[in-house]
């Protein structure tokens, strides 16, 4: 078994010192998270601080009604023959008060999650907006899927977040109320009291610090266990696991680290129960001593019987609140941590910028795309995914890129939907550079589907409409997108037609096979009114005549638009009337596909290669 990495479970005494430091700097986080509270939903925000507030005076208010009333019961018995008046009164006063304060209770714990839901909600559509903005490379750096990943799950968690703060300002004001009546009464029970708590707090404080760091340092193995979960128990990945019986191997593993993780937390956990113990024991000495102490002055007479209740109770009610809002203050500062985790998701920032206010793409596209010494290399890595490459697609042309597999094919195209930047070189539509144009605007003007196209588990119907989102309710545009792709053929065979969910995550779900996936898919290239079309390998999976029939069908109707085309298939790719040759990111032979076969280069081999296999 691996060991658990000492930075892991240990940690230096400089090291704990800044992370309380960052602890306590966390909580400017809570104005920021309570004006998202308050921009979500404005009435249910003041309706709850407003109960609060008024819950946290009944404390006080209630106790001084109980010391009146066994005052005026000890009055009573001693003058049998005075009116009960005033003691049902005050009785009557005490029920009114609990009914109210129970209805508080209510209203409060109902606020709190509907606020928590409405808030928790709000940051997820957040969340998806914000990553929708990101680069694409950002989503495959390790560091950054790990904040999202901290940021995902921080969406739903922060409705603790939300009553905490709430409850330790009203738990705050109750406190202050005591206090005041018990100063009133006698000071020294107050210090008593600050010092009965204060070993609770710095253990809470120390051991929460603790359960920080790690999770924190243990996100990425957290992340790789929610993976095997996935792989072992999942629709998708069930066939592969069986045949390659793969169920014991991922068990194994999963609970290999899972022990670890959990050993570590054991660990903190077992040391916090203790001093938790020990530390609260004290405090509980401490109102002891206190008890003690009214007790006698009770004894000797210096205070009433009711006073004395009303000490000890709102003593005993202080040291409790206090006890809680000290282990509530550092909970409230480790989740405001996470709390960091998730506005510093919301803080990264792209590279590749909407652009708003950039050009927008001249209808029709005059001069072509020109590809000008375009070199690229993916972040963290050191070798040319791309490199020199210089070509121009002109206006109604259709382009087939060919390359053995890595050749960067698919790379060039993410270059033109502008999905990363050129480290070198630049990428002109129309002579303007592409990171120039209005970022939407260029991307409704591309119409792509990659080899690894999305299979929507929703309807036939919102397979096809994702090609045009704004459009999903136009059923003739999609129905006219299906007859293109020869979708159609699958659909009419489906028990609901458009309306038939696609995959088996869902109840009625119909799984289809790769090829009508894929003509399915097709369709979405079909529904939007882009200038160029790149199909990137959507038609592998379909048998060679569909693909040359669908082919021969994609050539006629986007008559007259640019095309890229990714084929392994040369009979598909001579349809082009231009084809690129790349090899390890370069660009080797270009022609048409007489030219190359004449050249006699590396396409010629290739396709001889191919033939034969026919023959
Ligand atoms: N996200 C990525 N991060 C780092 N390297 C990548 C990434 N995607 C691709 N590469 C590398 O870039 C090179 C080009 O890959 P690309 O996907 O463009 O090839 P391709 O020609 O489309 O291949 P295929 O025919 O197999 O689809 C490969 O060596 C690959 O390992």
């Amino acid at each position: 078994m691996k060991k658990i990495p000492a930075s892991k479970s240990f940690k230096t005494k400089k090291e704990s010192s800044e992370s309380f430091k960052k602890r306590f700097s966390a909580l400017q986080n809570l104005p920021r998270f309570f004006r998202l509270v308050w921009e979500t939903n404005k009435l249910l925000t003041s309706g709850n601080i407003i109960f609060r507030l008024i819950k946290s005076g009944l404390p006080l208010l209630m106790l001084y009604i109980g010391k009146e009333i066994i005052d005026e019961v000890v009055r009573l018995i001693n003058h049998r023959t005075d009116s009960h008046d005033y003691l049902w009164m005050l009785v009557g006063a005490e029920l009114g008060l609990t009914i109210i304060s129970d209805l508080l209770n209510r209203c409060i714990n109902l606020f709190d999650s509907l606020l928590g839901d409405l808030v928790a909600n709000k940051t997820s559509v957040d969340l998806v907006h914000h990553a929708a903005k990101l680069d694409l490379y950002q989503f495959e750096n390790p560091v950054f899927y790990d904040k999202l990943e901290r940021a995902r799950r921080q969406t739903a968690g922060r409705t603790v977040l939300l009553s905490q703060t709430l409850a330790q300002i009203q738990d705050i004001l109750t406190l202050l109320s005591l206090g005041a009546g018990l100063v009133v009464f006698n000071p020294w029970l107050i210090l008593i009291l600050i010092i009965a708590v204060i070993p609770s707090f710095l253990g809470e404080t120390h051991f929460n610090e603790r359960t920080y760091s790690l999770t924190r340092s243990w996100t990425p193995e957290r992340r790789e266990l929610d993976y095997l979960r996935y792989l072992g128990s999942s629709a998708e990945t069930a066939k592969e696991v069986k045949v390659f019986g793969l169920e014991n191997y991922l068990a194994r593993r999963f609970k290999e680290l899972s022990e670890e993780y959990y050993l570590a937390n054991r660990k903190i956990a077992i040391s916090r129960a203790g001093w938790g113990y020990f530390l609260s024991a004290i405090g509980t000495v401490a109102y002891y001593a206190a008890y003690v102490f009214v007790l006698i002055q009770t004894l000797g007479g210096l205070i009433t019987i009711g006073t004395m209740t009303f000490l000890s109770g709102s003593f005993q009610r202080m040291h409790g609140m206090l006890q809680a809002i000290m282990s509530r203050f550092s909970g409230i500062a480790e989740n405001a941590l996470y709390l960091k985790d998730l506005f510093d998701f919301f803080e990264i920032e792209p590279t590749i910028l909407a652009n708003e206010n950039g050009h927008t793409i001249l209808r029709p596209i005059k001069k072509g795309i020109v590809f000008e010494n375009v070199s690229f290399k993916y972040p963290e890595s050191d070798f040319w995914a791309i490199r020199n490459l210089s070509f121009t697609l002109n206006p109604g042309e259709k382009l087939a890129l060919v390359g053995e597999n890595g050749a960067g094919k698919t790379t060039l195209v993410k270059l033109l939907a502008c999905l990363y930047k050129p480290t070198e070189g630049r990428i002109l539509i129309d002579g303007i550079d592409i990171l120039d144009y209005n970022l939407a605007d260029l991307r409704a003007n591309i119409g792509i589907i990659f080899q690894d196209y999305i299979r929507y588990e929703m309807t036939v119907s919102d397979n096809i409409a994702v090609g045009d989102i704004d459009n999903i309710n136009d059923k003739e545009a999609i129905q006219i997108a299906s007859d293109m792709s020869m979708a159609n053929e699958v659909i009419e065979r489906l028990p609901n037609g458009f309306e038939q969910v696609l995959g088996k995550r869902f109840k009625e779900g119909t799984e289809l096979s790769g090829g009508q996936w894929q003509k399915i898919a097709l369709a979405r290239a079909y529904m939007r009114d882009a200038q160029l079309i790149v199909l990137d390998e959507p038609t592998s999976a379909l048998d060679a005549r569909a693909e040359h029939k669908v082919f021969q069908r994609f050539s006629e109707l986007i008559h007259g638009k640019m095309a890229v085309l990714i084929s392994h298939r040369f009979s598909t790719v001579r349809m082009a009337d231009r084809i690129l040759f790349m090899e390890k990111g370069k660009l080797i032979e270009y022609g048409s596909h007489e030219e190359l076969l004449n050249l006699d280069g590396k396409y010629a081999e290739l396709f001889q290669l191919q033939a034969q296999g026919y023959l």
